[in-house]
């Protein structure tokens, strides 16, 4: 089994939509550091599991810069943006999204249902 680990880290803004008074209700912005762990069996015909610049296009190019708000389908969230980031890229299997210090997501996709790694 191979396992390939890229790191990232993406400035950008964001605000939650939250039922209760938070600051995180407000525009603000974070560097974001994005972990992918992608893993397979076997190869491609280049000798990777998956290029490391083709984890970071999906990701930079999506996210870095951005108003998280205008470009993701959905309340931006640590949790959510680790599911996102997981499920386009087929060879990943787990997403650490750190928005600060003390402040870390790990998104695993469920064994059951893993699809690509093999
Ligand atoms: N489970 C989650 N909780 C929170 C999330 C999240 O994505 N998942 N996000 C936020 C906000 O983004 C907010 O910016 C973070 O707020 P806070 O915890 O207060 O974090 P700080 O960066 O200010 O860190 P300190 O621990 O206060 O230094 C909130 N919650
Ligand atoms: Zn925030």
């Amino acid at each position: 089994m191979f396992t390939v680990i890229k790191r990232m880290e993406i400035s950008a803004s964001h605000k939650l939509v939250l039922p209760y008074r938070s600051k995180c209700a407000s525009l603000h912005g974070h560097n974001w550091i994005i972990t992918v762990y992608c893993r397979s069996m076997r190869l491609n015909s280049e000798g990777m599991v998956v290029d490391f610049t083709r984890i970071k296009e999906v990701v930079m190019e999506k996210l870095d810069h951005q108003n998280l708000n205008e470009v993701l389908p959905f309340n931006p969230t640590a949790e959510n943006i680790a599911r996102w980031v997981c499920k386009q890229i087929p060879q990943c299997y787990k997403v650490e999204v750190q928005e600060s210090e003390g402040n870390i997501v790990i998104y695993e996709k469920d064994s059951a249902s893993a699809e690509g790694q093999e």
